[in-house]
């Protein structure tokens, strides 16, 4: 898919980010406090933050069919690829060499290996923690209902949340991530962050906006229904095929269809985004997710919420930023442009990335939340 930026000054991304932000019924009271910038809507009584740019529009150019299903079913392949060691005689099947994986390794050091460096970094800031949750919190399994958090991660979530605010950014629909984590104490990001919610239970960061809801894409509401609904009918021959509706975006799974028919599944999605040039098309691990065109992902997301807990500009926050999934890399980029904290990528095989750090799987997550906790316990005074 070819992804046209409008620029900044257009007249239809302005109108569309207005709308956008016209939809909502609470407004982060912390952005609302800094918000500068007149929304441009004529009339409109709400403004648009300064920090951030929702006023992209990337328009969906869909067509060039084959070529393009198989562009997709390629990357699809390569999305949850299997942990196969690699010899320097013969290439894995991610065409790395191992000199090639160990200068990943040393681009990409383990978290926990850099762990003091992260705490000393820390010295005089506010940490504040960001948690994808499929791969990050959870592992990855077949059915998506079924993708639950273990009580020792839960536990060492709250716990982390105890010292540092905490928020998850998912792609998953707000209630069902919620459903999973089931802490109220935290900040939640669904569809992608396009569905944002402070706590419902109070913690101690005084200077955050706990009642922050933001829902920047509910225009697209009937859309995401309407395209659901038709995808799940042109779907359903397909053995195995899935549509999840994630409120803001859907999730297209490819896990449980067998290879030989991703790319009829492919041919489906790519036939119904035809019609729909203001949705487009992003993917994760085995999944090809449809959204708004609206400028928001994951890292947007981030900077609202660093924005909403009193941190804009601010050099006294060090936002740390654990996820595994390509749209995770939004987020890391975020942190690397602002030259800020740290985006940590969950995998067990090299890949592109922004992020700074490594961890290999969700139970080593844990361990690196357990020892970050550890370490602020030990470093507060009584
Ligand atoms: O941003 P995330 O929290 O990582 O959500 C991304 C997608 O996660 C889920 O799908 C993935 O996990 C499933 C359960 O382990 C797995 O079956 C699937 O293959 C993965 O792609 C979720 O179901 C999707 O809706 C999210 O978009």
């Amino acid at each position: 898919m070819t992804n046209q930026n409008v620029l900044v000054s257009d007249v239809k991304g302005v109108a569309m980010a207005v709308a956008a932000m016209k939809n909502q019924s609470l407004f982060s009271s912390s952005v609302a406090n800094s918000m500068i910038e007149s929304g441009g809507g004529g009339g409109c009584n709400f403004t648009i933050p300064r920090s951030i740019k929702l006023l992209k529009v990337e328009t969906a150019e869909v067509g060039g069919g084959a070529a393009r299903v198989n562009a997709w079913v390629d990357s699809l392949r390569a999305s949850s690829p299997p942990r196969v060691k690699s010899t320097t005689t013969a290439p894995s099947p991610l065409n790395q060499t191992e000199d090639e994986e160990s200068s990943w390794n040393l681009h990409h050091p383990s978290a926990m290996s850099m762990f003091e460096q992260i705490t000393n970094a820390s010295k005089g800031k506010q940490i504040v923690m960001f948690l994808d949750y499929d791969g990050t919190l959870s592992p990855i399994v077949e059915d998506p209902d079924r993708a639950f958090m273990s009580d020792e991660m839960r536990k060492a979530v709250r716990a982390v949340a105890r010292y540092f605010p905490t928020a998850i950014v998912s792609g998953r629909c707000r209630d069902k991530v919620y459903s999973f984590v089931k802490l109220a104490e935290l900040y939640y990001a669904g569809s992608h962050g396009m569905d944002i919610k402070g706590p419902s239970k109070s913690n101690k960061n005084k200077n955050a906006n706990q009642a922050v809801l933001f829902q920047p894409a509910s225009e697209f509401l009937p859309m995401i229904d309407e395209v659901c609904k038709i995808l799940m009918e042109k779907t359903k021959s397909i053995s195995g095929a899935r549509v999840e509706n994630n409120k803001f975006c859907l999730s297209v799974h490819f896990r449980c269809v067998e290879e030989k028919s991703w790319a009829a599944l492919a041919e489906q999605v790519r036939l119904v985004l035809n019609e729909y040039p203001k949705l487009k098309l992003t993917q994760g691990r085995k999944v090809l997710e449809i959204r708004p065109t609206i400028k928001w992902d994951k890292g947007k997301a981030l900077e609202f919420l660093l924005e909403s807990l009193g941190y804009a500009n601010s050099s006294e926050v060090l936002p740390v930023y654990i996820g595994d999934d390509r749209t995770d890399e939004d987020a890391f980029k975020v942190l690397r442009d602002r030259g800020q904290g740290f985006g940590i990528l969950v995998s067990k095989v090299p890949k592109e990335t922004n992020a700074s750090y490594s961890l290999q799987e969700p139970a080593e997550v844990k361990d690196f939340l357990r020892r970050l906790v550890k370490w602020k316990r030990l470093s507060t005074p009584q």
